[in-house]
């Protein structure tokens, strides 16, 4: 990975940073270049005993002398930060990598003064074993050095999807970004279903979890679209059959369409809601 100033400064150090820097620090990259800002301390000493990076209380500290920054805090809070930051991203002119749900690259450039150029990503939280998903969406003013800068970054955490309309980022972080909570809460209720029906709580944790896991990897690594793996599970009249047409009766289907539609809702109200 290269750029013109090879430090990247992230703005917030919580859960998605850390999963980020730990992606970069295991791909080779040299956590002395690495600089944080983070306003908790015991999140700042956890970074610097885990991955080596440098760490600040404070924003302006961190983004002094980085090419790119990696805005990391929660959406609420951004406004305030970019604004904080806004004379040195007029002087310096960073790479600015947004991983925040809802807020719009327009509303990034303007809290920074008129002229960055943006990045704006959707990652989530598998990216902690470099098994995330990440959607992207690059500004006009962003060369081609810096998309593939932002790429190589994501893509030290999983696999990485350019989005060439702004407007569906609240889409993929409807289905990826948020997408890890709705598996963990079908692993939940599969656990929670199995101990009902009997099963010692052990048994049903580790036969549930390791299903999903084995079902992930049939979906990941073979051409067999979804559909088709289902239909090979399903004996004409078995025990799969009767829990599908459960799941059917029930509108599993019109229910998680519902839900990616309310999550989508919410990433334009986060937008409007810190305008
Ligand atoms: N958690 C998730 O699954 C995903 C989260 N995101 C986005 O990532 C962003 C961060 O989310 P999380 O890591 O989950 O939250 P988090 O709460 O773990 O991390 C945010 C960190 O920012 C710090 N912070 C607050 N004010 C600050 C300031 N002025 N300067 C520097 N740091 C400051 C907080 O102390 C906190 O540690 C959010 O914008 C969220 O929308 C994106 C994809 C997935
Ligand atoms: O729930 C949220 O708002 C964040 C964004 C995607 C995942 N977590």
């Amino acid at each position: 990975m290269t750029t013109p100033n090879e430090s990247i400064a992230f703005i917030g150090g919580g859960n998605m940073a850390r999963s980020l820097i730990g992606g970069l620090v295991a791909q080779g990259h040299d956590p002395a270049s690495i600089r944080v800002a983070e306003p908790v301390p015991s999140l700042r000493e956890t970074l610097v005993a885990d991955f080596g990076v440098h760490v600040f209380e404070q924003a302006e500290e961190a983004v002094a002398a980085a090419g790119t920054w990696v805005l990391a805090t929660k959406p609420q809070v951004l406004r305030a930060v970019c604004e904080s930051l806004a004379v040195q991203a007029q002087a310096t002119h960073p790479l600015v990598i947004s991983i925040a749900a809802g807020i719009t690259a327009a509303q990034l450039e303007r809290w920074l003064g008129g002229d960055a150029s943006v990045v704006r990503t959707m990652p989530n939280t598998p990216a902690l074993l470099g098994a995330g998903a990440t959607g992207l969406f690059a500004t006009a003013r962003v060369d081609a050095a810096g998309r593939g800068f932002a790429e190589a970054l994501l893509a030290a955490a999983g696999k990485t999807v350019w989005i060439d309309d702004e407007a569906q980022m609240d889409t993929v972080t409807a289905v990826s970004g948020s997408g890890p909570a709705y598996v963990f809460l079908l692993a939940e209720a599969m656990v929670d279903a199995g101990i009902t029906e009997g099963l010692p709580p052990d048994a049903a944790r580790t036969l549930a979890l390791q299903t999903v896991l084995g079902a992930a990897r049939m979906l990941t690594e073979s051409d067999v679209d979804a559909a088709e793996l289902r239909r090979r599970v399903t004996s004409p009249n078995g025990t799969t059959q009767a829990a599908i047409e459960t799941f059917e009766a029930g509108g599993l289907r019109t229910l998680v369409a519902d839900a990616i539609h309310a999550a989508r809702v919410r990433g334009a109200e986060l937008s409007a809601a810190n305008e």
